[in-house]
Parts: C-alpha cells; sequence; structure tokens
C-alpha cells in the first residue's frame, strides 16, 4: 500500500507505531534518549553552557514538543538528534544508536531516518516543486523510476500533487511548508524533526500543517519532535511536552498534566498568557494577609478527570461561595483548567483535596 493511500484509509496494522493508547504500564520504546547531555559552545565571547545534563525521552510513534523562553537550548537539543550538533558531554541515542559516535556513512544512514523541516521551508528556488523533493532521493542513489514514483506519492501524502511542476516563488506559505514535509518524508524516515514549522504562517494555515503533521504521526507510525515558542502548537498537536529552561529540564510529561498543572515557574511564565486572571474589582481586593471580614479565594484544579461538574464543585466550597472565574479544556480525553471562587470567612472552609487558598479578598464596605 502506498503512503498516500495509507493516509486516505488507517492500515489495520500501524506500519512501525507503537500503539498510540498503549497503557501506561507499557510505555512505547524512547525513539530518541537524551542521557546527560550538556552542550557548550565555544565562541570568540567565551563559552556559552546551551544545555546542562538533560535526561529526557522522546517515546516511538508520539509528537514530542519542546518549549522554552528564547536562549532555553531548544534549537540546540533539536539539532543534537540529526547530529547538526555534537554533544559535549552525554548521549544521544537514536532508533538504539549513540548518534555522538557517528561518522561518515553512518552520519548519512542517521540522516536518512531522521528527516527535518525548517520555520523558513529551505527550498531551492531555481527547482520545482518535484525536482525539490527529488533531490534527497537523488543523493541518496535511489534509481530514476523510483524516485518519480516516490515523489508521486509523497506530493499526494501531502495534498500537492497539482503542483509537481510548480516553482517554490509561485506557492502560498503553507503550500510551500507541505513541500518541505514531502522531501522530509521521501526517504522514509522514522522520525521526523520540525524546527518552528508554523511560525512563518496565519493561524489558519498553521492549523492546516498542524493537521498534517499529525495526520503523519498517527498513520504512519512517525514520531515527531518539535520545538516552537508557540504554546497554541503544543496544545494542539503535542502528547508529551519538555519545558528547558537555561539548558535544563524544568519540567515534562504528557501535554495533559504539564499544562494542567504547571508546577515550574518556567512553565506557569510560557503559560500566562494563556489563562485569564481575576475580575478587576476583584484582584484590587486581593490581599495575603487574612482580613477580619472578607472571603477567601480559592482555587480548584483539574488535571486529568474525565468529567468535571463545576455547579457541584463549587458548591463544596461551603455556603455562599461564588465562582469569580472557570477555565476548562479537554485535551486528549482529559479536562484541564481551574475555577477561582471566593468563599465568605465566617461559614467553615472543608476544602477538597484539589484545592487551595491562594489568599484573601478584603470585604468592599
Ligand atoms: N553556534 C553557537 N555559538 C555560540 N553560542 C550559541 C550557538 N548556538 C546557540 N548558542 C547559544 O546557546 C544558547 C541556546 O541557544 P538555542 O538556539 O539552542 O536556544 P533556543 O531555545 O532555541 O532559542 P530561540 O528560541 O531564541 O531560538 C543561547 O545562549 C545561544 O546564544
Amino acid at each position: 500500500m502506498t503512503e498516500a493511500l495509507a493516509l486516505a484509509r488507517p492500515p489495520a496494522v500501524p506500519r512501525h507505531a507503537a500503539p498510540i493508547d498503549a497503557s501506561p504500564s507499557a510505555p512505547p520504546r524512547p525513539a530518541i534518549s537524551f542521557r546527560g547531555v550538556g552542550k557548550t559552545y565555544v565562541s570568540p565571547k567565551g563559552e556559552v553552557g546551551a544545555l546542562r545534563g538533560v535526561d529526557v525521552e522522546a517515546p516511538e510513534g508520539r509528537i514530542f514538543g519542546v518549549i522554552g523562553r528564547s536562549g532555553a537550548g531548544k534549537s540546540t537539543l533539536l539539532r543534537l538528534v540529526n547530529r547538526l550538533e555534537a554533544p559535549t558531554t552525554g548521549q544521544v541515542i537514536v532508533d538504539g544508536e549513540d548518534v555522538g559516535a557517528l561518522e561518515g556513512e553512518g552520519l548519512i544512514a542517521l540522516r536518512r531516518r531522521v528527516g527535518m523541516i525548517f520555520q523558513h521551508f529551505n527550498l531551492l528556488s531555481a527547482k520545482t516543486v518535484a525536482e525539490n523533493i527529488a533531490l534527497p532521493l537523488k543523493v541518496a542513489g535511489w534509481p530514476r523510476r523510483d524516485i518519480d514514483a516516490r515523489v508521486a506519492e509523497v506530493l499526494a501524502l501531502v495534498g500537492l500533487e497539482d503542483k509537481r511542476d510548480a516553482y517554490p516563488g509561485k506557492l502560498s506559505g503553507g503550500q510551500k511548508q507541505r513541500v518541505g514535509i514531502a522531501r522530509a518524508l521521501g526517504p522514509r524516515p522514522k522520525i521526523l524533526l520540525c524546527d518552528e514549522a508554523t511560525s512563518a504562517l496565519d493561524p489558519e494555515t498553521t492549523r492546516s500543517i498542524l493537521d498534517l503533521l499529525r495526520d503523519i504521526n498517527r498513520r504512519l507510525g512517525i514520531t515527531i519532535m518539535l520545538i516552537t515558542h508557540e504554546m497554541s502548537v503544543i496544545r494542539e498537536i503535542c502528547d508529551e511536552v519538555l519545558v528547558l529552561e537555561k539548558g535544563e529540564v524544568a519540567e515534562r510529561g504528557p501535554v495533559w498534566r504539564v499544562f494542567g498543572d504547571p508546577r515550574h515557574p518556567a512553565t506557569l511564565a510560557l503559560l500566562r498568557p494563556l489563562s485569564h486572571g481575576l475580575p478587576e474589582d476583584v484582584a484590587a481586593r486581593v490581599t495575603s494577609e487574612r482580613p477580619s471580614r472578607g472571603e477567601a479565594l480559592v482555587e480548584l484544579r483539574f488535571t486529568g478527570e474525565r468529567e468535571v461538574d463545576l455547579a457541584a464543585a463549587a458548591a463544596g466550597l461551603g455556603p455562599g461561595a461564588r465562582v469569580l472565574s472557570a477555565e476548562l479544556d479537554r485535551i486528549g480525553g482529559h479536562t484541564q483548567g481551574r475555577l477561582l471562587a471566593a468563599s465568605p470567612l465566617s461559614s467553615r472552609l472543608d476544602l477538597p483535596s484539589n484545592a487551595r487558598v491562594l489568599g484573601y479578598v478584603a470585604s468592599d464596605d
């Protein structure tokens, strides 16, 4: 079956995917393992410690997202996987092989198994779409007939059959990225690295490229590792997320858990733009000291429940509790979010285990 057909019709047995819904007791094997990885750049200005003791794994067949502030080390981590950079310390194991030790033929073989797409597409403007896609196959020594067949297959896969002979200059940003994806998929990689792949695209095109990436991941079983500064990209398609901060692992885990219950200040800072605050009049009266009259400001967090009954949750905060704001989202079938409420200090606070008192709201009279 061609991959184009595979996309149109899910195969009965995944081709080389770990089961997506594997039980927690049987996690998929890692496609990529970073073991005590450190990376120090030496520049004329001195040494820069870009990564420090990173121990993390990207599970096979999943979409693994990396976020972090500017300079956190995201690009460096990604570029270690296909050996565009070599680690200074530690090991990077890709598909069971220590890539730090590879040279010559071994390195070429690695880069065939690890495709990459870029923010600015990196297409050759003097070559047609088909020639751009064919290039890595030519370099790899594929026979002409096989190249033609494969180019047709991957063009169908990304929905660009009619752009075969177009030049990149005539394509939209989204179409260029589709060509970039087709070119990366040509040599049948097991891993796809995405370097800010949607950062140059408008929101609608971003969505269609993310849909395509998810399709490729789900139906072909290709492991995807992506770096982005867009939190919404992580939320949209990633299964697992790693938060990097100053070259170190701040936090990692399933997206629904890390976004639903962020623990590290770096994660909280990155998520802040996605969250809503208190109503202004209440915010103006919040205090950390318990006032003689007023309310307790209570936060209830939901981190992965299947169903949430907001009315019952608010009622559980005691008589007179009022809901100030509620944000709920469902990611991968898990509900995550929070409810902020104010409970009168006069009533006895008997809080459930997912609640905590953030502060107090002084009475306004
Ligand atoms: N080739 C290089 N030579 C010297 N320093 C470098 C080099 N590449 C990256 N760095 C430094 O390493 C650190 C991590 O950079 P990196 O590009 O991996 O971070 P990033 O999280 O991808 O940042 P951004 O989101 O801004 O792209 C930064 O301090 C950066 O200036």
